[in-house]
């Protein structure tokens, strides 16, 4: 599918966010590592959402589902002996995932996406479960990966968090099930620290004790644990809702998105700090957002790791800003499902912004005359690409034609649709 991207003055009306992504993997997993039934109210429907949901059927959980909830009766650390798991593209469910399969004799992890999630790396995930003494065969840390398990050891483990937080996450979901206690030790940094905060929530939420030191770098799990099963409520997306805040941001708006709880432990909730501080008018109260846009932005220099998913569409934003505007800490987006630097910044040049790039920055240097645009857009096979690009188009004199706009639907499928209902004007040919 192609999105034709027209310039737009103005963005009107309400939405409802969608459901947190990064919730609906945890409340899935814990559910699927429960011994009984857990609902989970409100799961995301997306691509990522519907891999986890489809791994966890095919690792033995029976997952019944209606209008508002699923239902999910776990297998615990019994998972069925399966042979295969397509994850698509979700990387969140491949490396929780990779844990999950450390109880199985051998499951391969097809490559799906080989030019997206095929090319991300999972070295320091694999090493953590070595330690543990599985057996991983992989293509240099890359898919497909074969893990054979059965019994894996805790005791003392160290895991990397220098490219993911992903890989600590998924061995905290795994390790309470073990026989031993686990002590496990983060080396290096810890990138995306904030969301191991929504990890030990979730974890917790379910019954599960784990010690955690105050800078999550050190961790106390005792094992014979058991996941509660529970009832579970996801609350809205601040990655995805990012998009559409910075969307009413560099138009003339008048917009409100419902259910992005003021206390929520997402990171992506700073894109509310991000906004203020480049000066847009906008309130946050009683979980709604509303965003009174007028055109007028300043620029700013932020710390991008404590948003991580939110850096493409607060940048998409900075383009228009008044001055020149920095987010640091960023190198990990080099990892996502794109080089999140370096084929960002190709695109936005494309559509005429003025940016540069670090090995961890992205320096903007504002346009609020708006940019050229009229030229075509690729993707990359990344949501967030896309859903950026567009907020570009709309304040483009030109506009913009993003190619392979359909992958939107990694995570946030009703983004055009919710555009539009704003008043957006794109039109979306399928190809
Ligand atoms: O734990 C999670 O669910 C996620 C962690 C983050 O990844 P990194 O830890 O690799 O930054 C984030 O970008 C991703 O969308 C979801
Ligand atoms: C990076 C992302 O997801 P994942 O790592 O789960 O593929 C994302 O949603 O932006």
């Amino acid at each position: 599918m192609k999105a034709v991207v027209k310039p737009t003055g103005r963005l009107e009306g309400t939405i409802n966010a969608l459901s947190s992504k990064n919730y609906t993997t945890r409340y899935l997993l814990i559910g699927a590592l429960a011994d009984g039934t857990s609902t989970v109210y409100y799961p995301a429907h997306s691509e990522d959402s519907d891999a986890m949901r489809r791994c966890i059927r095919d690792l033995g959980a029976d997952v019944q589902e209606d209008d508002t909830k699923m239902t999910i009766r776990g297998f615990g650390k019994h998972p069925k002996h399966v042979k295969e798991l397509n994850v698509g593209n979700a990387g969140a469910v491949l490396r929780f995932l990779m844990s999950t399969a450390a109880f199985c004799p051998e499951v391969t992890f097809i490559n799906a996406y080989p030019n997206s999630l095929g090319k991300r790396p999972h070295d320091d995930l694999i090493d953590s479960l070595q330690q543990m003494g599985v057996q991983v065969e992989h293509n240099e840390g890359k898919l497909p990966i074969t893990i054979r398990g059965g019994h894996p050891r805790g005791g003392k483990i160290t895991v990397s968090g220098n490219v993911s937080s992903q890989f600590l996450s998924s061995l905290l979901f795994m390790t309470p099930l073990l026989e031993e206690d686990t002590e496990i030790t983060v080396l290096h940094d810890l990138k995306s620290k904030v969301i191991v905060g929504q990890t030990l929530e979730v974890i917790a939420q379910a019954g599960i004790t784990i010690e955690a030191s105050d800078d999550l770098m050190y961790y106390k799990i005792p094992g014979k644990q058991k996941y509660a099963p529970q009832e579970y409520v996801v609350q809205g997306d601040y990655p995805g809702s990012a998009a559409i805040l910075a969307a009413a941001a560099v138009t003339n708006s008048d917009v409100k998105v419902l259910r992005l709880a003021e206390n929520s432990k997402q990171g992506e909730r700073a894109v509310v700090d991000v906004l203020r501080a480049m000066g847009v008018n906008l309130t946050h109260e009683n979980d709604v957002v509303h965003v009174l846009g007028n055109q007028t932005l300043k620029a700013g220099e932020f710390d991008g790791d404590h948003f991580t998913d939110g850096v493409l569409a607060m940048v998409a934003a900075a383009v228009f800003a008044e001055g020149t505007s920095r987010f640091y800490n960023v190198e990990n987006l080099r990892y996502k499902e794109c080089d999140r630097i370096t084929d960002f910044v190709t695109e936005l040049r494309k559509a005429g912004a003025d940016v540069e790039e670090r090995q961890s920055e992205i320096i903007i240097r504002g346009r609020p005359q708006g940019v050229a645009g009229g030229v075509e857009i690729n993707a990359h096979y990344d949501h967030r690409v896309i859903m950026a690009l567009t907020i570009v188009g709309l304040r483009s004199e030109q506009g913009l034609i993003i190619n392979d706009a359909h992958h939107v639907a990694k995570s946030y499928p009703q983004y055009f649709d919710h555009l539009l209902s704003l008043g957006a004007q794109i039109e979306l040919v399928k190809e």
